[in-house]
């Protein structure tokens, strides 16, 4: 049954335009998540709050106007835009998305929309303009982090309960829209916006203004690329509208987990984007990180290669400290995940999904060469021996790593296996695949 859609879905399929091939292929982003929750870092009155740093607010149950007030004491003293961003180059991060502004309300930008916003502060400087310049001169897109939820602006409201909540939320739905407005006009170079903060009944009963902001920033910004968070359709339904087709540019559902290899292909099927925190659920930044775990370089290197095999982008978290500092745990993930990246960063840029089924050494990656496909191999069997399934009538040519070629060996229909060294390897070790036969070769990263 199909419902007839003011504010639905505005396009099927994937973008094919120059500017979402750009943002597909960059495949690795750093979010970046600051504002005044770095400076309490989820300690509040000598006392360590366990739940996410950046919602201390709520957890210590602060009144608005002393959380506020922190404004007056932002002034990070080793904050460098450059520094971030040459850590975010040597990462291999190709895009960084910044939270203009979190669901606390305050503005990293002078907006003049309201004054709860940087230049009030001590710093007093365009955080914004700093981070944007110094991470696109070192050839990294920037993209802007949104909340609807705001937490400090007096006409935000939770649900539209009477008339005055209407003409209240009215008024914030049209400050919001000259905040998203004001960010794409001062600064041109933002290629993406990440909405967050709209699941509230309040956004889902305005589907017409997420249609409308959508359409405002693409004219604004020509090419901007918009996220399925934003959306909601005529009837409330988000992220797919009621007919069951993708809003927004491409799917942001996987927040702190991955689509399964096995179970969720569906995904292939549509552009999408993971983030994913360092600790459990730390997006701010917190004082104590030995709260929960936190993932080791190679996990998190691990959930870049799991979600460029699925053909998704993965956007790693970083919560800088409220003086600007970053602190080692992720000064240590940006070295080690670099360091592979700058030796194999070729299976995850322009790479994406192969169409082979999963094997349990490892994943596939499919390049945009024709017929060569990466193995990007973390569990090494006993055997050595690899198992590679190909869809019907696939051949597998050559097999090699670091230039060296490996035994391939036919062992069943459409079944081969790899013979690799049977020796402890400390990083993923990658085997590029040559094809050939005259089967469908699988997905081809396009
Ligand atoms: C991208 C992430 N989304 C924000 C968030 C997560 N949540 C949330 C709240 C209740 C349950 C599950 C998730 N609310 N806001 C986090 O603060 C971070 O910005």
């Amino acid at each position: 049954k199909e419902f007839k859609l003011q504010y639905g879905a505005q396009r099927t399929g994937k973008r094919t335009d120059a500017a979402m091939e750009r943002w597909r292929g960059n495949r690795f982003g750093q979010f970046i998540h600051w504002g005044l929750y770095a400076i309490p870092g989820g300690v509040w009155n000598g006392k360590t709050y366990n739940y996410a740093a950046e919602f201390l607010k709520s957890s210590a149950k602060i009144p608005g106007s002393t959380w506020d007030s922190l404004m007056y004491q932002f002034n990070p003293k080793k904050f460098s835009a450059k520094e971030w961003a040459r850590m975010a180059k040597r990462m291999g991060a190709k895009y960084m998305t910044i939270t203009t502004k979190h669901h606390e309300g305050f503005c990293l930008w002078p907006s003049r929309f309201t004054e709860f916003n940087i230049s009030r502060t001590p710093y007093g400087k365009d955080i914004l303009k700093e981070l944007v310049d110094a991470y696109n001169a070192e050839g990294i897109d920037v993209n802007f982090y949104y909340s609807v939820l705001d937490w400090h602006h007096p006409d935000w409201r939770y649900d539209i309960k009477s008339p005055e909540d209407s003409v209240a939320f009215r008024r914030y739905l049209d400050f919001a829209f000259n905040q998203l407005k004001e960010l794409a006009t001062n600064y041109p170079t933002v290629k993406a916006f990440w909405f967050d903060g709209t699941w509230d009944n309040s956004v889902k009963k305005n589907g017409w203004w997420t249609y409308e902001v959508e359409q405002m920033l693409k004219q604004v910004s020509p090419g901007a690329i918009v996220n399925s968070r934003l959306r909601a359709d005529d009837r409330g339904a988000r992220h797919f509208d009621s007919n069951g087709q993708l809003m927004g540019d491409y799917e942001s559902g996987y927040e702190r987990r991955l689509p399964d290899p096995v179970t969720d292909l569906k995904v292939t099927k549509w552009d999408w984007e993971a983030c994913m925190t360092v600790p459990e659920n730390q997006w701010g930044y917190h004082k104590d990180w030995s709260i929960s775990h936190v993932k080791s370089p190679l996990e998190l290197l691990e959930m870049l290669v799991h979600t460029t095999s699925m053909g998704g982008n993965f956007l790693l978290n970083f919560g800088p400290a409220g003086d600007g500092s970053i602190r080692p745990e992720e000064q240590r993930i940006a070295a080690e995940i670099g360091s592979w990246m700058q030796n194999n960063g070729n299976v995850i840029y322009n790479s994406g999904y192969a169409g082979w089924e999963k094997q349990d050494w490892g994943y596939f990656t499919a390049p945009s060469r024709p017929n060569t496909l990466n193995m990007v191999v973390f569990n090494l069997p006993v055997s050595g021996l690899l198992k590679v399934k190909v869809p019907a009538g696939v051949k597998i040519s050559t097999a090699s790593t670091g230039g060296k070629k490996l035994r391939v060996e036919e062992i069943a229909k459409n079944q081969y296996l790899v013979h690799f060294e049977r020796k402890w390897f400390a990083m993923p070790q990658v085997i590029v695949l040559e094809t050939g036969g005259e089967g469908k070769k699988g997905a081809q990263y396009q």
